[in-house]
């Protein structure tokens, strides 16, 4: 902007200049033809002064003429002249420009009328008295000092007028060329200032250009960073969302098909395997989910078949020339990059993400840092949900034996009544005591006493169906909750346990006594009891009488 105004007032300059300069020959050129104009004057009032001289000597011609001869014809020139010498002679003295000149004009007209009026007489004169007279007549020189007079004025006025004419015609000479070396000059000059305004102004073009060029480069690269950055947010969003939905699963594995609906909106195209670190063993992983079409990969895989998992960071292969890893069934076909990210979250190992049929070139870069990101953020979501899914296990678990707790069964128990009641269905409990565990305690001591409970609640747990609930009440003291289940098939199975209690090896190292038995009081709803506490009260005091009994029983209450 500020160029261009200083581009208008350069130009507003120049033409001014230019006109300026324009103007220069134009003013010689009027001079030079005012000199032009006086030249002229002066050629026709020489012209004017040789006519009247001419005049009279035609008319001096005639009145020879005729006084010789006597005959009228020679007058004719002299008749013409008498009519048109006076207003000739008017002329040339009403067109004098300076008072000499009209000084002159004067004399010359004086001595032109004087020298008319002898001509006139002497005629006369010849036709009065004859030749002899008008001889003597014209003897006396009296017309030729007239004509003298007049040749001499004539002359020296001619020659004034010649110096006059001569000096204007060098000053004519000297203004011409003054005009033409100024309008050369002038022109020249035009050019060399239009030339520099027009490099000037290309100048401002180019440099115009190269601006306009950078900030279509700028405003290309701002597009750019704007779609980078469209793309980036609308991928953190697809992440967040990801992330909330793994937030809200209660486990890890379930997780897993969460991840498989949504990764293939993070990474269209892009084929997956999810593997998770198995539980209770820290080198193995299992294959949780795929999507896509992915190839074919084994169920599990240990840490050492993972390029990605030995080195703890992520493994890129483009092509049959790069090292496969283990669990790749087939080799990676040249086509489609594979990639292998391990999910760590606090250093510790939560997964593995496989991915297969990246793009090459730059958008693969871009497809391993999305991947990258989302491997990050969903090892920490995933992390996080082993440690929900821990703390909820240690909130409802009893840590020695992995029944749940009392806290769990007291709740379980209102909520399977609740059920029982709506549904119309039974529901039993199996109170479990271990026959005579303060002689273990007392002969093995508390770790071996520590190991037979777990024991025990391994081999309750084997005895119970998927959906009854077996906890650990207190101390060693048992419960078993089961749903759907009446008295008499409630006692059927305490009574299974108890055989299977009684026949194994309570110790796993053979440590402790050779065997246990435990006691069972069975009690049902609604056969015993209608609310939870009478229910526990009713298996308790079955519980009491299998005691009573001898131990090693199963009784139901009545
Ligand atoms: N090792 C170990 N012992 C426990 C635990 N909880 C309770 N006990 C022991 O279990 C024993 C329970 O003894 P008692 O209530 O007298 O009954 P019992 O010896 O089993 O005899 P009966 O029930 O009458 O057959 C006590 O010695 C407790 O210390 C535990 O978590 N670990």
């Amino acid at each position: 902007m500020r160029s261009a105004r200083h581009l208008k007032f350069v130009a507003l300059a120049v033409f001014i200049v230019m006109v300026l300069i324009a103007a220069v020959p134009f003013w010689l050129n009027r001079s030079v033809n005012d000199l032009l104009a006086q030249s002229r004057a002066e050629l026709l009032a020489q012209q004017r002064l040789d006519d009247i001289l001419t005049a009279m000597r035609d008319a001096e011609t005639a009145q020879r003429g005729f006084v010789i001869t006597g005959n009228d014809v020679f007058l004719e020139p002299y008749e013409r002249i008498r009519g048109t010498l006076p207003a000739a002679l008017r002329d040339a003295k009403d067109k004098a420009r300076t008072d000499a000149e009209r000084a002159t004009a004067w004399r010359i007209a004086r001595l032109a009328e004087l020298k008319l009026a002898e001509v006139e007489e002497i005629i006369q004169l010849r036709r009065r008295a004859g030749f002899d007279a008008t001889e003597r007549a014209v003897s006396t020189l009296r017309g030729k000092q007239y004509m003298d007079d007049l040749r001499r004025l004539v002359a020296e006025e001619d020659a004034r007028s010649r110096v006059r004419h001569d000096a204007l015609q060098a000053d004519l000479l000297a203004r011409s060329n003054r005009s033409f070396v100024v309008s050369v000059a002038a022109t020249v000059f035009d050019i060399l200032v239009l030339g520099a305004l027009l490099l000037i102004v290309m100048r401002m073009l180019r440099a115009r250009r190269v601006i306009a060029g950078q900030l279509e480069a700028q405003a290309g690269q701002l597009a750019e960073a704007v779609a980078l950055t469209t793309r980036h947010n609308r991928e953190l969003k697809q992440v967040a969302e990801l992330l909330r939905a793994v937030e809200a699963v209660p486990s890890v594995p379930d997780a897993a098909p969460v991840i498989a609906r949504s990764l293939p909106k993070l990474l269209p195209g892009v084929s997956g395997t999810l593997f998770l670190l198995r539980d209770e063993d820290d080198h193995m992983l299992d294959l949780h989910t795929q999507w896509g079409t992915p190839s074919e990969q084994p169920p599990e895989i240990g840490i050492e078949s993972c390029w990605s998992l030995r080195h703890g960071a992520r493994y890129r292969t483009a092509g049959p020339n790069d090292l496969p890893c283990a669990h790749y069934r087939k080799p990676a076909d040249e086509a489609s990059g594979r990639l292998c990210v391990p999910l760590v979250t606090h250093d510790e190992l939560v997964g593995m993400l496989h991915l297969e049929g990246l793009a090459a070139g730059a958008d693969y870069e871009e497809q391993e840092r999305l991947a990258v990101t989302v491997a990050e953020q969903l090892a920490l979501a995933l992390g996080n949900a082993r440690l929900r899914e821990s703390l909820r296990r240690q909130s409802v678990l009893d840590p020695l034996t992995g029944l749940f707790n009392r806290r769990h069964f007291d709740a379980a128990l209102k909520r399977e009544l609740a059920r029982a009641r709506r549904k119309n269905v039974p529901v039993s409990l199996v109170l479990v005591d271990i026959d005579h565990f303060k002689r273990v305690n007392d002969d093995y001591g508390h770790a071996v006493g520590d190991a037979v409970l777990r024991t025990i609640a391994q081999q309750l747990r084997l005895g119970i169906r998927e959906g009854d609930i077996a906890c650990r009440y207190g101390g060693e003291e048992m419960v078993l909750l089961l749903p759907e289940c009446a008295a008499a098939d409630a006692g059927t199975r305490a009574e299974a346990i108890r055989i299977a209690l009684a026949a194994i090896a309570p110790h796993p190292q053979g440590e402790g006594p050779e065997r246990v038995t435990a006691s069972f009081g069975v009690a049902a709803y609604p056969a015993h009891a209608q609310d939870a506490e009478a229910l526990f009260w009713a298996a308790d005091k079955a519980l009491y009488r299998a005691k009573q009994q001898g131990r090693n029983r199963v009784v139901t209450g009545a």
